[in-house]
């Protein structure tokens, strides 16, 4: 796991432990038995310590957390180097991260490759630089360099690395050569005062103002996540204690917070994150042996909001585009959206405005479906109705040629009877973007029981291309995102109906740690868009909304957002819709008593004593029917794993990453809990189908299985 060699003077010590050279139990004592051999071999004037293969140790093995580790720590790695006597370069390219780069500081120079990239994101899976990081980095580059890379996880390039100290030397070419040619012009130089432990942190009598602004600054962006402020206190301590000390006190909060329930859920995100590209379909195919298809060129059809969103993400990862519409006059309001998206894009400093020219001039249109004849792949993304998308498709069959693969942006239609108006069902797939599609990362891609596996390769081969975080799930209405949101957003509607005002229940849930309340996000969404399907399903069934309408197709129903679209209160767009806004399409958002009458009115017609809804039933009703709902999913084989699931809530809905997602949650609090709560409601509201108990869910809860080995359980049952 971690090789030897000598080159002259110089001992190289390369840690080989693939993919990453994650600093595992047998890595830590490789390094600690090596750098003895080195310090013992008289003709060895100084050490390099590289990572073979792809990159430098990007870290602890985050297998090993959740117990004590193993001596010999990083820290003893550390001080075996501090105290070797001889002169040790760290050369480091990939990405130098977490324990891996705390053993760089330890060192007592560094040198990178351009393009390797060094970090101490122990923050993001809910831990702290517990093996020197936190003491080291203050001395190297400051407090307040230290903070900022510390409390946020940021990965630095070389370049800005070497601005603050922590590279002594980019170089190009081959690192382990670069590697020994420093130490050989090193080897015989005094080497003391880049021993860090010695020196004092820069920037220590600015410690106060520093700490203040920067927990201010987490309390804005953490919402309920206390490991950044954990950061805080462990850089702190670089000034406060002697260095010792300092690390003994951070081993102990690393200790406490290795424990808590946060940390746990964050390493869980971190390895859902990466198993969802880990596919596999019911009928056969896998990500393993399944080939994606070569995709160079693209057509998007609609230039609406989402055809455009979807345009802007393919375009800026150097896709060229064939955009689609009816009309000239339509397309010409596309183009001009993408281009204010691209500008947008450039203010954001998301890319240059080379990049953004580059992407535009990618761009071509047509209000001709026939030039679609040479495309690889087709992404629709006109408006949600069955027809119209049939009828699409079954056009894009005839014209497209033969082997191109033909997407649908739905949200909520079944891809199968999508895919029945072709006479290519194995290359029919659904492709759901979240809006802003340019800027939100899921791709919620959906196989129908005919798609193939190189079809599903492909979607899930191009999400990873333009940046995306692509899951698989199988076909139903609202897949897994909006089937599982929709109970939630009745529920929200329901409290209000019962007593609740809709900014209690937005303050709830955003206390809770959602980005935005369900009520904020409806009128961020715009009302109207749900109003006309609720129409429409209604005169499907022979009947219209109605404001006394109470129970829908059999189902408990809440007609308080129809109310208020039948007044044209839209939302943002509008000036209005559960809050009032400054102004037509501005987010600066007041309490509306005109909706706090409305509501009044609402109940009182319908004969409702408003009742105090808590804090408890508000989190309860939105958060258990949503996941009830998705052990239903689970238990009807749309997603395969509890991992699918949380993926599409972390980065679907902003779900709360220190909580896992909704899942994960579920399992921390205990399904027993959340079981018994969901009965308790079912018997409460019998006229809410979503409060039927998920016979997975009351299985799982009596045999109290890790979520790990839901999926495995569940295809026993
Ligand atoms: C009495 C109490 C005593 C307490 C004593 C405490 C002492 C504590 C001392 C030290 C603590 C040190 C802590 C740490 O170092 S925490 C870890 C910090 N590092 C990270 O968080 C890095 C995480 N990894 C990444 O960000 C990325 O993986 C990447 C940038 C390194 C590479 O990205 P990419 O190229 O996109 O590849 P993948 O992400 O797909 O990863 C490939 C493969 O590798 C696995 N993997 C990655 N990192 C780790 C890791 N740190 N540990 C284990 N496994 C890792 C990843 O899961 C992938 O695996 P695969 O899906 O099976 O292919």
């Amino acid at each position: 796991m971690v090789d030897y060699w000598r080159q002259g003077s110089v001992a190289v010590i390369a840690v080989n432990n693939p993919p990453v050279n994650a600093l595992s139990y047998n890595v830590r004592v490789g390094l600690y038995n090596n750098l003895d051999k080195a310090a013992n071999d008289r003709d060895v004037l100084a050490v390099v310590i590289c990572g073979k293969g792809r990159t430098f140790p990007v870290g602890a093995d985050i297998h090993e957390f959740g117990q004590i580790p193993k001596e010999p720590w990083i820290t003893d790695v550390g001080r075996k180097i501090e105290s070797l006597g001889k002169p040790v370069i760290a050369a480091i390219h990939g990405t130098g991260l977490g324990g891996g780069l705390e053993i760089a500081l330890f060192c007592h120079y560094r040198i990178a490759l351009p393009n390797a990239r060094v970090g101490l994101p122990e923050v993001l899976i809910g831990l702290l630089p517990a093996g020197g990081g936190a003491q080291l980095l203050p001395r190297l580059a400051g407090i307040q360099v230290a903070m900022e890379m510390i409390t946020t996880g940021r990965q630095l390039p070389a370049s800005e690395a070497a601005k603050y100290n922590i590279i002594d030397k980019v170089v190009s070419g081959d690192i382990v050569k670069e590697g020994i040619e420093f130490a050989l012009r090193v080897q015989n130089k005094p080497f003391q005062d880049k021993i860090l432990r010695y020196r004092s942190p820069h920037g220590k009598d600015s410690l106060q103002p520093i700490t203040e602004a920067v927990l201010r600054k987490i309390k804005m962006r953490s919402r309920g996540f206390y490991a950044p402020v954990w950061c805080v206190r462990s850089i702190a301590n670089s000034v406060k204690l002697p260095f010792e000390e300092g690390l003994a006190q951070n081993r102990i909060m690393f200790q406490q917070m290795q424990l808590s329930g946060q940390a746990k859920a964050l390493q869980y995100a971190f390895f859902a994150e990466r198993s969802i590209s880990k596919w596999k379909l019911p009928c056969g195919g896998n990500f393993a042996t399944a080939v994606p298809r070569k995709i160079k060129t693209i057509s998007v059809i609609g230039a609406g909001t989402m055809g455009t969103g979807i345009t802007v993400a393919l375009l800026s990862a150097g896709f060229p585009v064939l955009l689609v519409e009816q009309n000239k006059r339509f397309l010409m309001k596309g183009v001009q959206t993408v281009q204010s998206l691209l500008e947008g894009g450039v203010k954001r400093r998301k890319f240059t405005a080379e990049q953004a020219k580059m992407a535009s001039s990618s761009l071509t249109t047509t209000v001709d479906l026939q030039a679609l004849n040479s495309v690889d792949l087709v992404i629709e993304a006109v408006f949600e109705t069955l027809s119209l998308k049939e009828d699409i498709f079954s056009k894009l069959d005839k014209i497209c040629k033969p082997e191109a693969i033909l997407c649908s942006n739905t949200s909520y239609l079944n891809i199968d009877k999508i895919a029945a108006s072709t006479r290519r069902p194995d290359k029919v797939v659904g492709t759901h973007f979240f809006s802003p599609a340019h800027i939100m990362r899921l791709m919620e891609n959906i196989y129908g029981c005919k798609t193939s596996p190189e079809t599903v390769a492909t979607v899930m081969d191009l999400g990873k291309r333009i940046g995306k975080v692509p899951v698989l799930v199988g076909t139903c209405p609202g897949f897994c995102a909006n089937r599982m949101n929709r109970p939630q957003s009745e529920e929200a509607l329901f409290l209000v109906e019962e007593g609740a005002q809709p900014e209690q229940i937005d303050q709830v849930l955003e206390d809770f740690g959602m980005p935005m309340g369900p009520f904020k996000v409806r009128d961020l969404a715009g009302g109207d868009i749900g109003w006309r399907s609720r129409k429409d399903a209604a005169l499907h069934l022979g009947l219209t909304l109605s404001y006394d309408l109470q129970f829908f197709n059999g189902e408990r129903y809440c007609s308080l957002a129809d109310k208020l679209c039948e007044l044209g209160r839209f939302g943002q767009k509008t000036g209005s819709g559960w809050y009032s806004y400054d102004k037509p399409g501005s987010k600066q958002l007041s309490i509306d008593e005109d909706v706090t009458k409305l509501i009044q009115n609402h109940r009182d017609s319908l004969g409702i004593k408003p009742r105090k809804i808590t804090t408890q039933e508000i989190q309860e009703r939105f958060l258990f029917s949503g996941i009830n709902e998705g052990f239903k999913i689970l238990e009807e084989g749309i997603a395969a794993r509890p991992e699918d699931i949380d993926i599409i809530w972390l980065y679907g809905f902003g779900f709360p990453r220190h909580y896992g997602g909704p899942m994960f949650y579920a399992s921390q609090i205990g399904l027993k809990r959340v079981y018994d709560r969901i009965c308790h409601y079912h018997e409460l509201f019998p006229y809410s189908s979503h409060w039927m108990p998920s016979k997975l869910l009351q299985k799982l809860s009596i045999q109290e299985v890790p979520i790990g080995q839901w999926a495995e359980l569940h295809s026993k049952l």
